[in-house]
């Protein structure tokens, strides 16, 4: 018998990602990372692991060619030093998508610790990044870091001291951002769920398990997530798993 191989279909990621629905005076925002069947997305003391297979990668590399702004916490540039490129061909993507753009990176980093040697600020990067800070930061680190080309905002602060994100929304709006790709890592993901501000939620879960020593997905266990629209897509060996999260 011979083995027949059905390709996936990936529109459904141009459906539910990224609905019609446009939030007013904000970007739309999906929450999407890779996890473990025990809810962890990296390993021991954050060890980057590469929990996607080829297939849910694939649809991330996707979902980054349609989002205008891509997201990570300061703590995901430290420690796995991202490149948050598409590294697909405009063949790889659905008929929907017409061009193979990169989008625009976004860290929230509230005292510039943001290293100078960051792929993100190679000469090669194609688009450097945009670093939301708050006011206290270091000047020299930031003329330092302006040089190499990238873009520093200064937000409002949080209660906890951080770049807020409610401001952070605006600004994108106000530079003409429809959409917003938050990656994660940790402290990225629970902030985002927190806020009430995530229009859409895709999870790929990836059949392995990484045990009590890997970082959690969700850090704050008081705060249970809901979800509403419900769909479940086979990608290879991994699920993904799209939602919207319940506004209640
Ligand atoms: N499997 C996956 O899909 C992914 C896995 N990861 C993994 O996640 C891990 C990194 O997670 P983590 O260490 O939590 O780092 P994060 O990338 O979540 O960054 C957290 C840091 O961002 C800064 N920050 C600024 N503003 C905010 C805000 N409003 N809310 C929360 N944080 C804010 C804080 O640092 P400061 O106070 O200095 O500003 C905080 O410590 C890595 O191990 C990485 O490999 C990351 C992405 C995806
Ligand atoms: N979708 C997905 N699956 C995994 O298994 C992952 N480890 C990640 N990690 C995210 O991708 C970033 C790396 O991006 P580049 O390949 O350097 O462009 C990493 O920092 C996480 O945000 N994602």
């Amino acid at each position: 018998m011979t083995n027949v191989t059905i390709p996936i279909d990936y529109n459904f990621l141009l459906d539910s990602s990224l609905a019609l629905y446009k939030p007013k005076g904000r970007p739309h925002v999906t929450l999407t990372f890779a996890q473990s069947l025990d809810g962890k997305i990296a390993g021991k003391q954050g060890k980057q692991l590469t929990l996607s297979g080829s297939d849910s990668m694939k649809a991330t590399h996707i979902l980054r060619a349609r989002h205008d702004t891509i997201l990570v916490g300061i703590g995901t540039v430290l420690n796995d030093d991202p490149r948050l490129t598409v590294r697909l061909t405009l063949e790889d993507l659905p008929s929907g998508c017409r061009s193979v753009e990169h989008p625009q990176p976004v860290i929230l980093d509230s005292t510039l610790r943001f290293p100078s040697n960051a792929k993100l600020l190679l000469p090669s990067s194609p688009k450097k990044p945009w670093i939301f800070t708050v006011s206290g930061h270091d000047h020299q680190k930031r003329a330092e870091l302006e040089a190499l080309g990238a873009k520093i905002f200064v937000l409002d602060a949080d209660a906890q001291g951080r770049p807020s994100i409610t401001h952070l929304l605006s600004v994108l709006h106000q530079q003409s951002a429809g959409s917003l790709m938050v990656e994660g890592g940790a402290g990225i993901i629970s902030t985002f769920l927190k806020s009430g501000l995530v229009d859409s939620f895709l999870v790929t879960i990836a059949p392995v398990y990484v045990g009590d020593i890997g970082v959690s997905a969700m850090q704050d266990t008081e705060s249970a997530l809901k979800l509403d629209d419900i769909s479940y897509h086979s990608l290879g060996r991994d699920v993904m798993i799209v939602a919207k999260p319940r506004r209640e």
